[in-house]
């Protein structure tokens, strides 16, 4: 459009000068001006950013040749084309002036000079002259294309640092610069490159190792045109050889034309910074901590994982933002610390994560750091941080998430956190884990191929030697061996899944038990425990509830345990079936009586039948007259308030002998028998 004006002078005067003034004023971005007589398709006056045209080169030149001549064949056929193409001729300018429209805008995007594509905006004013009642317009042309791009990038960008911004013609396999910061590497802003040179180029000096074979992937532009023309944008991450997160994203720009806009940012701090607390996050900590390990193959490292307890308690008492600040203070100690950090990570919510010299451990100092005094506006809050660790073996091939799963493993192996609060990672500790864990993933499937076991132990009675019942035990029998139940019932008993087995229990000694009594066998009532989240699952209560009450089901087999701790705990409905129960005459054990804080006002809360005596008192009979006479009470309490007592844990002649001197009326424990299987158990009472 970089022509040459021409005035047509002889027109109407002032309105006319008025106009002219106007198209002779240059404004920066202006490209062209052109100034028309609709209602005879005529130019009058036309002005481009270096030119004037003159009267000869004007003179019954209609608009449409105009446009013919000099804009379309430089048009590029995708934004908005059509659009402007139909709304500016002469009938629709025509049209729009009838319509009482006065300005009217298109956009189009054109080949300007060298050819680099641009988008102009073209907006168009209507009037009509009063002398001669002609509709006359003028239109003015107006770069729009580095506006454009701002905005699109502002769109991607929000807030980074951008390294580069590009135009990619992908027809033409060209790629033009608008502003880039590559170190090692120089693009003059007009100038257009070959594509695939600049994208191999790059790979070769600016991107890391670990990237290469993905950057060459996805900047390929075959792949690039496939995956924007699913979702219209594209973008992806690399790493640049500083260690730098860089994204590349691509949007068209005339998706028509095959033209793209790229922007390559920094997204370091976005991707690896946590912005709480202005560590590492995962993914930047796991980037760095490999790279050192990688690194530094000599040297002996240590990961350690740290978690604030009860950090819950402070957002929710003084609020997030003092959250906050504990977590920026805790990063704080870290880093300043005698640990001296290689690598420090807010992993996930009030948990962190440090990479060290595995030489600059000191336990010591560490259970000092572990213990923090936090001021809150002159109040001094406590804060205790329990601490796993994992020596990082050399030559491992152990990812740093797998390093960091078993540095937080450890932690939750600490015995005594106000002792010691932190735990050195162990295999064991792993299989203990993963015997746990299992319990919760195979529970389902260990019930349906009927690995779950329910075992009897007898409970004797304590004057006639007598089987005067019993108690339903789980074993797990697995493919890999048995599983005892301290491993598996606690994650069972955490994660609700417990009720699941109770429920297999009682109904597999409902089976038993039934089958026993229809084929005229002896039978004894068989105890069956019931967790504390049972007595909050509706389910479970009203399945147990229907079974007594079920007259095929004499509620003369079945007794239940009940945790001590667990009665703590009960309420409600809870409260309300146990009380069911027992009016239907089902007998109830208070489990592991005095091993918990309530065991007094439990007993007098309730009604029992039976307390079950915690067999840590019974282990500890003779060892001192108090502990036997401890004993001795609680058995003498309990006859008080007519109920029996059960011995757990018998396991010498001399525990039972003084347990039945002491009057206690049942015994149960190796020293009479182990748990049987359900076969044994039932040859026993035959
Ligand atoms: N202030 C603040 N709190 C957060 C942030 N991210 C997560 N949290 C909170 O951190 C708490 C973490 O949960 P838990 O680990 O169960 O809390 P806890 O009380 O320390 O539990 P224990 O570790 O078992 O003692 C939750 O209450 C989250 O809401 C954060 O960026 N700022």
């Amino acid at each position: 459009m970089d022509k040459s004006l021409s005035i047509d002078t002889g027109h109407h005067e002032k309105l006319y000068q008025e106009r002219m003034n106007f198209l002779l004023t240059g404004e920066k971005d202006r490209v062209c001006s052109i100034y028309i007589d609709v209602t005879d398709d005529k130019m009058l006056a036309l002005i481009t950013r270096k030119h004037k045209y003159n009267d000869n080169e004007l003179n019954n030149i209609s608009v449409r040749c105009w446009l013919d001549k000099y804009i379309y064949p430089n048009i590029s056929d995708g934004y908005n084309l059509e659009e402007f193409k139909n709304g500016f001729t002469r009938k629709a300018l025509l049209e729009d002036f009838e319509k009482g429209e006065r300005n009217i805008q298109f956009y189009h995007s054109y080949y300007g000079e060298n050819g680099n594509l641009k988008l102009y905006k073209v907006r168009v004013s209507l009037i009509k002259n009063p002398y001669n009642g002609h509709i006359e317009a003028y239109a003015v042309w107006k770069d729009r294309t580095l506006k454009y791009i701002d905005k699109e990038i502002s769109k991607i960008l929000y807030n980074n640092d951008y390294i580069g911004i590009g135009i990619i013609d992908s027809c033409k396999g060209n790629l033009y610069m608008r502003a880039a910061h590559f170190e090692g590497m120089e693009f003059e802003e007009q100038k257009s490159y070959v594509y695939d040179d600049i994208v191999k180029q790059m790979s070769e000096i600016r991107i890391a190792n670990e990237s290469k074979e993905q950057f060459l992937k996805c900047t390929a532009l075959d792949y690039l045109n496939d995956n924007m023309n699913i979702a219209g944008v594209y973008s992806f991450n690399v790493y640049n050889i500083k260690n730098k997160v860089e994204r590349y994203s691509y949007h068209w720009f005339d998706k028509k034309k095959g033209i793209i806009l790229v922007v390559v940012e920094d997204m370091t701090k976005e991707l690896e910074t946590d912005s709480v607390t202005g560590a590492l996050n995962r993914e930047g900590f796991v980037h760095k901590a490999e790279n050192i390990i990688k690194n530094n193959p000599d040297k002996d490292f240590a990961l350690l994982y740290f978690n604030i307890q009860k950090f819950k308690a402070i957002n929710d008492l003084y609020g997030y933002a003092a959250g906050d600040t504990v977590l920026h203070q805790a990063v704080n100690t870290l880093q300043t610390s005698f640990l001296k950090p290689l690598a420090i990570s807010r992993i996930e919510a009030d948990r962190f994560v440090v990479l060290v010299d595995k030489n600059n451990l000191d336990f010591e100092k560490l259970t000092l750091i572990l213990h923090r005094v936090y001021d809150k506006d002159g109040m001094k809050v406590d804060i205790y941080v329990r601490c796993g660790i994992y020596y990082i073996p050399k030559d491992t091939d152990l990812s740093v998430s797998d390093m960091c799963d078993r540095a937080k493993l450890a932690k939750l192996y600490i015995p005594n956190q106000y002792v010691q609060p932190y735990a050195i990672f162990n295999e064991d500790m792993k299989y203990d884990y993963e015997q746990r864990s299992l319990a919760l993933i195979q529970l389902d499937d260990a019930i349906k191929n009927s690995e779950i076991k329910v075992f009897y132990q007898p409970i004797y009675d304590a004057k006639t030697k007598q089987i005067s019942s019993a108690e339903a035990l789980v074993r797990w029998v697995s493919p890999k061996g048995v599983i005892l139940p301290g491993k598996f019932i606690p994650a069972l008993e955490e994660s609700g899944h417990i009720t699941k087995l109770d429920t297999y229990v009682h109904k597999s000694v409902r089976r038993f038990m039934e089958n026993r009594y229809k084929n005229g066998k002896k039978i004894v009532r068989v105890a069956v425990n019931l967790s504390r989240m049972d007595l909050m699952d509706d389910e479970i209560m009203d399945l147990i509830i229907d079974d007594v009450k079920d007259e095929h089901y004499s509620k003369q087999m079945v007794n239940y345990e009940v945790t001590e701790s667990a009665y703590a705990d009960v309420s409600g409905k809870g409260t309300n079936f146990l009380m069911q129960l027992h009016d239907n005459g089902v007998k109830l054990l208070i489990d592991d009586f005095g091993s918990g804080m309530s065991s007094f006002s439990t007993l007098r809360d309730y009604d029992f039948d039976i307390i079950k005596l915690d067999m840590g008192f019974v282990q500890k009979l003779g060892e001192n007259k108090k502990y036997n006479n401890i004993v001795m009470s609680i058995i003498e309490l309990a006859h008080r308030l007519d109920m029996k007592v059960v011995a757990e844990g018998v396991e010498t002649k001399e525990q039972a002998d003084c347990l039945k001197e002491y009057g206690c009326d049942y015994l149960q424990g190796f020293y009479f028998s182990k748990p049987l299987p359900e076969e044994e158990f039932a040859k026993l009472l035959d």
